[in-house]
C-alpha cells in the first residue's frame, strides 16, 4: 500500500523513539511525530525537562508519548529503557538525535572532554541502535533509524572536532547499517542539518556575541536564512514513513546549501551587482581578446 506522507495520519501505527526528545531539534521533531499519529518515546538524562516536553509533545488527546530517564552513553542503562519500551510495544523507528558539543581549541582538550563529546555522540547512538536493531532481527520486524548529524560529516570542522569525528563515524554506521541490516528490513538514513537556531547549541557553539562563526550565520548560508523547524519535521517524517522504503544508507544534507559554499568557492560573487558583473565579463573579454591576437 502506498503512504501519502502528507496525511495527517501519514505516521499512524508508528512507534518512534527520538533520543535527546526533551529539547530542541529532538522535541520539534517529536511533536511532528505525534501530530502524524505516531506513538513517541523521548530520552535524556532530565526527568523535569523530559516531563515538560511530554506535555508539550502530547498536545491532541490522541497523542501517545512515554517518557525515560536515560544516560545512552551507558549500555544496560539503554538496553533497559529498551525493555520497557518494548513492554509497551515494539519500536518502528529511531530517531538518534541526542549529543553533546562545545567549541574549543583541540590543544586544550583533556581526554575527558574529548569522551564526553564522542561517547554521547557516537558510543551513546551505537547503543540505542543496536538495542533497537537486535530486537527488530530477532522479532522478524522492520525498522528505521535516522540519525541528526551535520555537513561536517564531508568537511570536517576545525574547534568542534570530536564532534565532527563521532558524527562522521554515525555517517559510516549509517552507510555500512544498511547494507548489513538491509536484509532485514532495517534502513538507515541521517540528515546532516545546517543551522536551526536551539537554545542549548547556540551557547555551546556561539558562547560570545561578538565572536560569531559564519557556521551559525545565516549570511553565508546561499538561501540567507537559518533552517525552519517545520522543514527538518518534514523531512523527518518522509524517512520515518512508509512512503520510500527503497531509500537506505543516505545522508541527506538539509542546510539551504550552506556547506557547498565553502571559501574554496566562488559562493562570495553573490554579493557582486549587475554592474560589477558586466565590468567582469568586459575584464575577461579584454583577456580572451589578447589571447586570440597572439594566435597563429
Ligand atoms: C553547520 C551548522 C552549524 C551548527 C552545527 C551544529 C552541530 C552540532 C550541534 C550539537 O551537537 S549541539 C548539542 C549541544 N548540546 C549539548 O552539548 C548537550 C549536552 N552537553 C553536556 O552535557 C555538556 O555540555 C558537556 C560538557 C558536553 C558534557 O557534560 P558532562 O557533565 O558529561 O561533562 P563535564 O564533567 O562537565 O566535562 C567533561 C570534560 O569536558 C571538559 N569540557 C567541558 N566544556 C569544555 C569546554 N568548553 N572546553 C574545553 N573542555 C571542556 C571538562 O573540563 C571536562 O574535562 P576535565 O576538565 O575533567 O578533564
Ligand atoms: N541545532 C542545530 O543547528 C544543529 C543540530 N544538529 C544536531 O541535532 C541534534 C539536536 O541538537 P539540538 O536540539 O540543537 O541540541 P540540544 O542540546 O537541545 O539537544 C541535545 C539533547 O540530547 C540530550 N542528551 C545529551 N547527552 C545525553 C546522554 N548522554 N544521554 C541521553 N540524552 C542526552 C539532552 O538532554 P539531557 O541533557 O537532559 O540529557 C538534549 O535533550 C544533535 O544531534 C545535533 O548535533 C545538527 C546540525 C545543526
Amino acid at each position: 500500500m502506498s503512504i501519502d506522507i502528507f496525511r495527517p495520519d501519514a505516521l499512524a501505527g508508528k512507534s518512534i523513539l527520538v533520543t535527546g526528545g526533551g529539547s530542541g531539534l529532538g522535541k520539534e521533531i517529536s511533536k511532528a511525530l505525534a501530530d502524524r499519529g505516531a506513538t513517541v518515546h523521548i530520552c535524556g538524562r532530565r526527568a523535569q525537562v523530559l516531563e515538560a516536553a511530554a506535555r508539550e509533545i502530547a498536545s491532541s488527546d490522541k497523542a501517545k508519548v512515554y517518557t525515560h530517564v536515560c544516560d545512552i552513553r551507558d549500555a544496560d542503562q539503554v538496553d533497559q529503557m529498551m525493555e520497557a519500551i518494548w513492554s509497551v510495544g515494539p519500536l518502528t523507528g529511531l530517531l538518534n538525535n541526542a549529543a553533546a558539543n562545545f567549541i574549543a581549541p583541540t590543544k586544550e582538550l583533556s581526554p575527558r572532554g574529548f569522551r564526553a563529546v564522542t561517547s554521547t555522540v557516537m558510543d551513546g547512538s551505537f547503543h540505542v541502535t543496536l538495542a533497537a536493531g537486535k530486537r527488530w532481527i530477532a522479532g522478524g520486524l522492520k525498522g528505521s533509524v535516522v540519525s541528526n548529524l551535520v555537513t561536517w560529516v564531508w568537511t570536517g570542522s576545525a574547534f568542534v572536532v570530536p564532534s565532527a569525528m563521532a558524527k562522521t563515524a554515525l555517517h559510516a554506521m549509517t552507510m555500512s547499517l544498511a547494507v548489513e541490516w538491509g536484509p532485514y528490513g532495517i534502513r538507515l538514513n541521517a540528515t546532516a542539518p545546517g543551522p536551526f537556531p536551539t537554545e542549548s547549541a547556540w551557547e555551546k557553539l556561539n558562547p560570545l556575541p561578538d565572536t560569531k562563526s559564519s557556521a551559525t550565520s545565516a549570511d553565508t548560508v546561499p538561501m540567507r536564512r537559518f533552517g525552519q523547524m517545520r522543514e527538518l519535521q518534514s523531512l523527518i517524517i518522509f524517512l520515518m514513513s512508509d512512503a520510500c522504503e527503497y531509500l537506505t544508507g543516505q545522508t541527506i544534507a538539509i542546510d539551504g546549501g550552506q556547506h557547498l559554499a565553502g571559501p574554496g568557492t566562488f559562493a562570495d560573487l553573490s554579493v557582486l551587482t549587475d554592474e560589477q558583473w558586466k565590468a567582469a565579463r568586459d575584464a575577461i573579454v579584454k583577456s580572451t581578446e589578447r589571447d586570440k591576437s597572439q594566435r597563429a
